[in-house]
């Protein structure tokens, strides 16, 4: 049996809709990526599409599954800082943090600090763009939390932050990736082939029907048909070497920034 972490958000759903959590291997945990990220340092759980920013403060522990990411070049549309001022000016102001991510809340500060060179205070806040703007200048919202909060259209300056990652690095960036600690493999290598492969067959099956998975989110949150074909014509849900070269430029700046303490390196198991 392998505990894996279920992420409940839609731009996760290309990798879970079809995934039989019924399977004799499967155990699923459902939580937010920061849930997941310390459940897997933890050992409460053994495998997890983990936050970038996570594998980064344990990659000397962990291997990552190949061919398996939330990555976008350019536009994400679910990670999102709304801003009352626009991003050059929010030095010395505030901005909250939602409590939910990893990647996206370093990346924030990546952007802010390094590339507008601004140093604003932090909050690390639930995800409620209301009451975070009571309190803050500019609030960052992920996944779910943020797509509905972008469709209630606020008054206020909205920066994708893909885009923004895009337009500074040129680079893909990747948000998450499945990764498990390398000390399962003396005992659980087998049992975790086969979930990589089952892994594998749901995204395929996904990507191959769409329609479905659109469906699921129309239910789960609405919006039009269109929204959610423009939504995901922006995921790559693999993790090619040029990928892997904008998830290397995100890590390499979060440790040059010393957001991280030592340099990762990307390990993946099976090695293909
Ligand atoms: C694309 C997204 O990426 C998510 C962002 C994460 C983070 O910021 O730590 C973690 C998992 C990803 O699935 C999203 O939330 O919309």
């Amino acid at each position: 049996m392998i505990r894996i972490g279920h992420n409940p958000n839609t731009n996760m759903l290309p990798m879970f809709h079809f995934l039989d959590m019924n399977h004799p291997l499967i155990e699923s945990v459902v939580a937010e990526p920061t849930g997941h990220n310390a459940m897997l340092a933890a050992g409460e759980i053994d495998m997890a599409p983990i936050s970038a920013f996570s594998y980064g403060e344990h990659w000397k522990d962990y291997a990552i599954l190949p061919n398996l990411s939330v990555s976008t070049k350019g536009r994400v549309g679910s990670i999102i800082l709304f801003s009352k001022v626009p991003l050059k000016d929010l030095d010395g102001l505030t901005v909250a943090l939602t409590d939910a991510s990893a990647t996206s809340v370093n990346l924030t500060k990546i952007i802010l600090h390094h590339y507008y060179g601004v140093m604003p205070h932090y909050l690390t806040m639930s995800a409620n763009l209301q009451e975070m703007f009571l309190v803050a200048d500019a609030a960052l919202l992920i996944g779910d939390a943020a797509i509905q909060a972008a469709l209630l259209q606020p008054d206020c300056y909205i920066y994708d932050l893909g885009e923004e990652w895009l337009k500074f690095t040129g680079c893909s960036m990747t948000y998450a990736v499945w990764a498990f600690p390398k000390l399962l493999l003396s005992e659980r290598e087998q049992e975790i082939r086969i979930i990589h492969k089952l892994l594998i067959e749901a995204k395929v099956k996904a990507l191959c029907n769409m329609e479905d998975v659109i469906l699921t989110c129309q239910t789960m949150l609405g919006g039009t048909h269109g929204f959610w074909v423009g939504y995901f014509a922006q995921f790559n849900y693999g993790l090619d070497s040029s990928l892997e070269c904008g998830l290397n430029k995100y890590l390499g700046l979060c440790f040059e920034l010393s957001l991280l303490p030592s340099l990762p390196v990307l390990e993946f198991w099976p090695k293909e």
